[in-house]
């Protein structure tokens, strides 16, 4: 899509000129553009070239597509950051993705929010997007004149469909507070929108009815309508779950995930203002384009003709059939980038420069090297290209690039595309005509910030009236389907769709009486089935709810409508770490209740004697062998063994032992704690050496008693009573 060589010249220029510590060349303007400022970016570019530095602002701007690539995803590691200026901050920027510094923060909040809206997993929005955009294309045939509306009812009221399952339109307060406050970010997010503040950064500290701080006001409102956007609709959602009346995959996705309830809630808030005036620019200038290129208009609906037909409207299972279709939608996000100037990267280190960058997307769009007649409507730039129409999103530099790349860029996609070709299908756009008959022209302005096309009056001629008959037929008859299922799926087949009718029709009673019963149609390929939910390891905040279906057939016995029931769940369901706990203890009180004949206190007292038992006997060994070891004991024994010597005989080892022996050996033991101290003698030297002599005599015939063998602790013990039962003091 841009010239490589002419890139790498640039970045050559840009590098050298780092490296001599001076700046690309451009203007020394105090003032930032407010007005068109892609326009005057550009006209500074064909001045200064493809990078401009504003010194002012310390910003770089780049005009071209090959630079922003190379510094804005080759060097993404660098390029990735964004500034949070004060004012963000006012506005509630902190848990918005888009404006977030690159950061853990960010890098958590992310991968959350891809999670659901990755391309894989981006068909879970089909039904809403169906919903919606059909829903668009009834109001669009009842009420014409408000097409602006009808527009801003599609792109407003999507997300809250989608992720919340909430019907909220731009009637509701909530949706026009939340466009009311995106206006307020796209200042905030561009330089020289707050004049003021920028040349008095103090101001921020100063109260709001301060002179000169009026953009205070604003930033606080807004941070109030984002905290609202945070909390309220994900409560009416987990109301909805829990009364069982919606779904919601939102509160789904927080109830699998509790510990990611916060980056859950900030991806709904973040895609509830990140889809609205982009969503709203886009279908807005692909009506104008439509207005203003009917040949193309043609083109296009001849495609849909040839290849779907006339009694159906467009499904994404078509989109590859479509490649005019998708030339138009390409065409549409080049010319006319809801995000001309994208948001600013920020340098996070030094690399060339350290700096904000601004990818003028518009400019780069219209590169006159890249696009012949870049201002030119021609979809059919797009079927020549080497790459032809269904190239990768990623080459659609209206989602941005690198790190930062649109988030939301798969939902994006898949909502306009849909929008446009079912817009061709039914309808043919073009120039209303004054009361004279003469067509009123239509301005093509733009307004700033975000691309909108100024309001424009357009005239809609249905094409396939029959179908669009039905579905509004199916909203004026059936209104009180409206809150419950919305008159929302026109089905690929005419057959089908009066399917459809009969079907809901049949539900119609059970559905209005039972508001816990919600219908989803099956028709649309792609579309996800209800899983049957895996048994989760830990216990839900909120009551969980199981599903049931039922299918309805029609009259060739293929599903047509699908009955989802939610019922509140009997019990959490238990850990099996919890039911091992409670087998174990009902196995406990069973055996206890069996085995023991005793009551509990009386086989307390039972183990604490027990316990006395062990202790006493464990006792009377430790004094045997401190009887055995320690020299004052021989000593003691050898002090009395003087007398009786001579007398070492077999007849002394007494192992059959005396009963009460013992006893009085360890009542001796007891009062003196010293073997052989009861007298407080000491033995001389040579009683010593006879003492241990006749020890050494004895420890044999100690060892090669058959005793000792099977009880050696017992041999040692009668041994030593046996020693000492003569030197007991009597
Ligand atoms: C036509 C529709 C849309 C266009 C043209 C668009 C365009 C953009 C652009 C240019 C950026 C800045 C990219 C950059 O810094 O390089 C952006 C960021 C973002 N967009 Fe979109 N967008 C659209 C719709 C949506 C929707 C529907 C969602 C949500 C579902 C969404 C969510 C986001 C988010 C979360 C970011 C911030 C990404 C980040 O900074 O990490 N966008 N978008």
């Amino acid at each position: 899509m841009f010239d490589i060589k002419m890139t790498k010249k640039t970045m050559h220029r840009f590098q050298s000129s780092a490296s001599k510590g001076s700046y690309p060349p451009g203007p020394k303007v105090v003032n930032m553009p407010t007005l068109d400022a892609w326009v005057k970016y550009r006209d500074w570019g064909n001045k200064y070239g493809d990078l401009v530095y504003l010194p002012r602002w310390n910003t770089l701007i780049t005009n071209d597509a090959g630079v922003a690539i190379d510094l804005l995803e080759k060097r993404a590691r660098i390029y990735s950051d964004r500034a949070m200026s004060p004012i963000m901050k006012l506005c509630g920027g902190e848990n918005l993705l888009s404006v977030e510094c690159y950061s853990d923060k960010w890098r958590k909040d992310r991968r959350v929010f891809q999670q659901t809206f990755r391309q894989a997993a981006i068909g879970q929005f089909y039904p809403a997007q169906y919903n919606k955009v059909h829903e668009f294309l009834r109001e669009l045939l009842l009420t014409p004149e408000d097409l602006t509306q009808h527009v801003n009812g599609l792109s407003q009221g999507l997300i809250p469909k989608a992720l919340y399952g909430l019907d909220i339109g731009p009637e509701d307060a909530l949706a026009s507070k939340v466009a009311g406050i995106i206006d307020t970010f796209g200042k905030a997010l561009l330089s020289g929108s707050f004049p003021a503040y920028e040349w008095f950064p103090f101001l921020i500290f100063m109260p709001s009815w301060f002179p000169g701080c009026g953009f205070k006001r604003i930033a606080n409102e807004c941070g109030k309508v984002v905290e609202e956007i945070y909390t309220v609709p994900f409560d009416l959602a987990m109301n909805n779950m829990q009364n069982g009346t919606r779904t919601s995959p939102i509160v789904e996705l927080a109830m699998q995930k509790p510990q990611d309830i916060k980056e859950i809630k900030a991806m709904g808030t973040m895609s509830f203002i990140g889809a609205i005036d982009t969503t709203m620019s886009s279908i807005s200038s692909f009506i104008l384009v439509m207005c203003l290129h009917p040949n193309a208009q043609t083109k296009g609906q001849e495609e849909i003709d040839r290849v779907i037909g006339k009694d159906r409207l467009p499904t994404f299972e078509d989109r590859r059939h479509l490649p005019y279709v998708e030339a138009i939608y390409r065409e549409v996000m080049r010319l006319h980038p809801p995000v001309p100037l994208g948001f600013p990267h920020i340098s996070m280190e030094d690399d060339s420069y350290r700096c904000a960058v601004v990818a003028n997307i518009w400019a780069m769009n219209r590169n006159p090297n890249v696009y012949q007649d870049p201002d030119r409507f021609l979809p059919e730039r797009h079927l020549k290209s080497a790459a032809g129409p269904f190239e990768s999103i990623d080459n659609i530099y209206a989602y941005g690039f690198g790190r930062r790349v649109c988030a939301g860029r798969y939902m994006a996609d898949n909502t306009i595309w849909l929008t446009v070709a079912s817009v061709l299908a039914a309808f043919t756009m073009g120039k209303a005509k004054d009361g004279n008959g003469n067509e009123i022209d239509i301005p093509g302005k733009f307004t700033n910030h975000f691309f909108r096309p100024v309001s424009f009056l357009a005239v809609k001629l249905q094409r396939i009236w029959f179908l669009l008959q039905s579905i509004s037929e199916c909203q004026d008859s059936q209104p009180a389907w409206r809150p419950i299922v919305g008159c929302h799926l026109a089905p690929p087949f005419l057959s089908s769709l009066r399917y459809a009718f009969e079907a809901r029709a049949t539900l119609r009673e059970k559905t209005v009486s039972d508001t816990a019963t919600i219908t989803i149609f099956t028709h649309y390929p792609s579309m996800p089935k209800v899983r049957s939910k895996r048994s989760t390891s830990h216990n839900a905040s909120v009551k969980f709810t199981t599903v049931k279906s039922q299918f309805l057939e029609d009259d060739s016995g293929s599903p047509v409508a699908q009955t989802v029931e939610y019922e509140s769940d009997p019990a959490p369901a238990l850990k099996k770490k919890d039911k091992h706990q409670i087998k174990r203890e009902a196995f406990l009180q069973r055996l206890e209740l069996t085995q023991s004949p005793y009551s509990k206190s009386h086989q307390r007292r039972i183990k604490k004697k027990a316990k006395e038992q062990i202790g006493h006997g464990l006792e009377e060994i430790r004094t045997a062998l401190e009887s055995v070891d320690d020299s004052r004991a021989l000593s003691t024994i050898a002090q009395d063994a003087s007398a009786t010597a001579g007398k070492t005989d077999k007849s002394q080892m007494k192992v059959d032992g005396d009963e009460d022996t013992p006893k009085s050996v360890h009542q001796s033991k007891v009062k003196s704690n010293q073997i052989g101290e009861g007298k407080g003698a000491t033995l001389s030297n040579t009683q010593r050496k006879n003492a241990l002599k006749i020890e050494r005599l004895r420890y044999p015939l100690i060892l090669s008693n058959p005793q000792f063998g099977s009880n050696p602790f017992q041999t040692i013990r009668t041994h030593a009573q046996n020693t000492l039962i003569k030197h007991v003091p009597t």
